[in-house]
């Protein structure tokens, strides 16, 4: 495996790319616009920039990670890839989309993957003729520094890929974790309903936004608070997920009015400037 392909240029996929670079191989870095690409690109450079100011990167280590890295608006740049790692917006029919044009685009051995936190592997494989070569690869984040990728197998996802994944995960400098498809794997299955939960004690006014999360992090010993988390995350993507659950699993996982209202006030967390908590531009 020589190039990968990152479709989604967000908070995910430019920690990929990053972490993929740095692992040696070649990648190419795919958004719908330029300025998302060029966004994506400048978030890895300030990374890496960082690390070689501590001093746990070489400046000229940096320029190589960063010329392994190509920009990429076009979709037909994967007919050049060994593997693509779908990480755009935690949508079903954008997934369709990318999915069933990336089937036709891509040489018959390149493995399609996605990061999805919640949508079924096994249906976005069937969006293809290749669904042996479809499999999740779900990381968390910040990509640069979270150690999990639950890899994800679909109903017909072959061994040799699973087994081709769980090495370069490792060779990502990550620790991959086997997983059936189920409704938020295993990961969101259990942090997402809590982060709901964290919500809805704001909404029944239990207890502010600041005491919530001093409650979780100084109680629970968690490196931040649940609403914190889901600033972090994504409110947006916290309610997707939110709503895979309450559809496949019942309504013990009903979405939070509260979380529903700030979608759709556009308060999406870190990424929009607003969520529970204010941030700078
Ligand atoms: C929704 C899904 O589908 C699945 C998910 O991802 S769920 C989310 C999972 N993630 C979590 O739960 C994160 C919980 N939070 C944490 O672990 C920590 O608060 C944190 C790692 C985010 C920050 O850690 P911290 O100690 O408070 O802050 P800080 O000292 O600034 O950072 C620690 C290190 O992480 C690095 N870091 C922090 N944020 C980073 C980012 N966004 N990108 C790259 N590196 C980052 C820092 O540079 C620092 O690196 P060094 O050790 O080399 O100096
Ligand atoms: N935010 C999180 O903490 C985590 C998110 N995920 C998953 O990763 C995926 C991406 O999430 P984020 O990076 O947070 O979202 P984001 O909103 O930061 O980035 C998504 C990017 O995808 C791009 N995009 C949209 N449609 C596209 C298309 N057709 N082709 C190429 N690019 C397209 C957008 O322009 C945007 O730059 C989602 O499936 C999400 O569920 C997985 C783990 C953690």
């Amino acid at each position: 495996m020589k190039t990968i392909m990152v479709i989604g240029a967000g908070q995910m996929g430019g920690g990929i790319a990053q972490v993929a670079a740095q692992a040696g191989y070649s990648v190419i870095l795919n958004d719908i616009k330029e300025e998302f690409v060029n966004r994506g690109f400048g978030i890895i450079q300030k990374n890496l920039s960082r690390s070689v100011e501590k001093g746990k990167l070489q400046a000229e280590e940096k320029d190589l990670i960063l010329g392994r890295i190509t920009k990429s608006v076009s979709l037909q740049d994967a007919a050049s890839a060994d593997l693509v790692i779908e990480a755009a917006v935690e949508n079903m029919g954008i997934k369709a989309q990318i999915f069933s044009q990336l089937d036709v685009i891509c040489p018959e051995h390149t493995i399609l993957s996605t990061n999805t936190s919640s949508l079924p592997i096994t249906e976005i494989g069937a969006f293809t003729k290749r669904p042996d070569r479809v499999i999740g690869m779900h990381f968390m984040n910040p990509v640069p520094v979270m150690k999990l990728v639950e890899v994800i197998r679909g109903l017909a996802t072959s061994d040799e890929v699973y087994n081709t994944i769980e090495t370069l995960s490792i060779k990502m400098g990550k620790t991959p974790v086997e997983v059936n498809d189920a409704p938020g794997f295993v990961a969101n299955r259990i942090l997402i309903p809590m982060i709901n939960e964290a919500v809805y004690t704001l909404y029944e006014g239990i207890a502010s936004v600041e005491a919530i999360d001093n409650v979780m992090k100084l109680g629970m010993n968690h490196p931040m608070g649940p609403l914190a988390l889901a600033d972090l995350i994504g409110l947006d993507t916290c309610l997707s997920i939110m709503e895979v659950l309450h559809e496949g699993l019942g309504d013990k996982y009903r979405p939070c009015p509260l979380l529903r209202k700030y979608v759709k006030a556009g308060w999406l967390g870190r990424k929009s400037g607003r969520g529970f908590y204010k941030y700078d531009a």
